[in-house]
């Protein structure tokens, strides 16, 4: 499988009038062709500040990322500006990524009407994406966001998306705000697509249900740092982390109330004051003294998965 994006060391630091925040603390990543990557992390962990760091929206405060083996720190603005169609994102609330006054087929030509392309007729293309999204252009293409439900304004900007060719695709929350059968259209649609036109996904999200069903591998985030890394179906069935076990738990089932699990019973601590050593620790029921102590690092678990515990829970 052919690595195409690749982060190593990334680290976002926010300024804040309260000092630095460490958002992001030396994260390595890698998108493969073909494949889905579901980073998964409670609000605040740090989850749209790697999207935008990738991006260099704005640059990471460290750290190398490459697209295709090009670093893209040593790129000059302009090259930098157009290897950005290269990597789209996609984001939770579509209506306000679409001009509500544009139509459907505008809004999904917009890339080739920044990057105009002779060799590519601009009907054919709109038709092509629409096609694929499911929303054929001679239904859809005339159309106003206004016109459209939340599933089929999210396929519109995937759609869009599409339009720039892109090698890495970046959905960030992108069903979080979709009805349930919504939110499986969307999901399936991303995993075909993915598949089809040989993107390498990644797929940001706080639901381990949504991460199940969309994702070949995934990425467990806590305060800024990884947790744990390893094939959805296998980190699912059996986590290594704590915290990965504690978010399992907290995934609601019929008859459970919501928030009962007594895993998570605390707010994460401010990542303005970070615990020392592991961050989960304060709400570790496993915590030790060494877990205080010293900073877990990421290690093989199992074949294919790490994990950054001095207590994994697979031995
Ligand atoms: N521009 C900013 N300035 C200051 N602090 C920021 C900024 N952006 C994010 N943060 C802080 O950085 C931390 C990580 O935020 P981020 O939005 O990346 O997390 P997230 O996992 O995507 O959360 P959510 O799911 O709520 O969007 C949070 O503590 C947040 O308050």
């Amino acid at each position: 499988m052919t690595a195409v994006l690749h982060a190593t060391g990334l680290s976002v630091v926010h300024r804040t009038r309260s000092g630095p925040l460490h958002a992001v603390s030396e994260i390595d990543l890698t998108l493969r062709e073909r494949r889905t990557l579901a980073l998964v992390g409670e609000s605040g962990s740090g989850k749209s500040s790697i999207a935008k760091a990738l991006l260099r929206l704005p640059p990471p405060s460290a750290g190398t990322v490459t697209l295709d083996g090009t670093d893209l720190a040593t790129l000059t603005p302009r090259a930098l500006r157009a290897l950005r169609p290269r990597m789209q994102m996609v984001f939770q609330d579509p209506l306000s990524s679409l001009n509500p006054r544009r139509r459907v087929s505008d809004l999904v030509a917009e890339p080739l009407d920044a990057h105009p392309d002779p060799a590519r007729d601009r009907a054919v293309v709109v038709a092509r994406q629409l096609d694929a999204v499911g929303l054929p252009s001679d239904l859809f293409g005339d159309r106003r966001p206004g016109q459209l439900s939340g599933g089929q304004a999210q396929r519109v900007a995937i759609a869009r998306a599409l339009t720039a060719e892109p090698r890495v695709l970046i959905a960030d929350e992108a069903v979080s705000a979709l009805d349930v059968s919504a939110q499986a259209t969307v999901l399936n649609l991303l995993r075909r697509l993915t598949e089809e036109r040989g993107l390498a996904s990644l797929f940001i999200s706080h639901d381990l249900g949504v991460v199940r069903a969309v994702s070949d591998d995934v990425a467990v985030l806590q305060l800024g740092r990884l947790c744990e890394q390893g094939p959805t179906e296998e980190v699912l069935a059996a986590p290594a982390h704590p915290y990965t076990a504690a978010l399992l738990a907290a995934v609601p089932e019929p008859g459970r109330p919501l928030g009962d699990t007594g895993l998570l019973p605390a707010d994460p601590p401010s990542p303005l004051a970070p615990p020392s050593g592991c961050r989960f620790r304060t709400r570790c029921p496993l915590a030790d003294a060494r877990c205080s102590a010293e900073t877990p690092a990421m290690h093989e678990v199992a074949p294919g998965r790490t994990a950054a515990c001095h207590r994994p829970l697979i031995p």
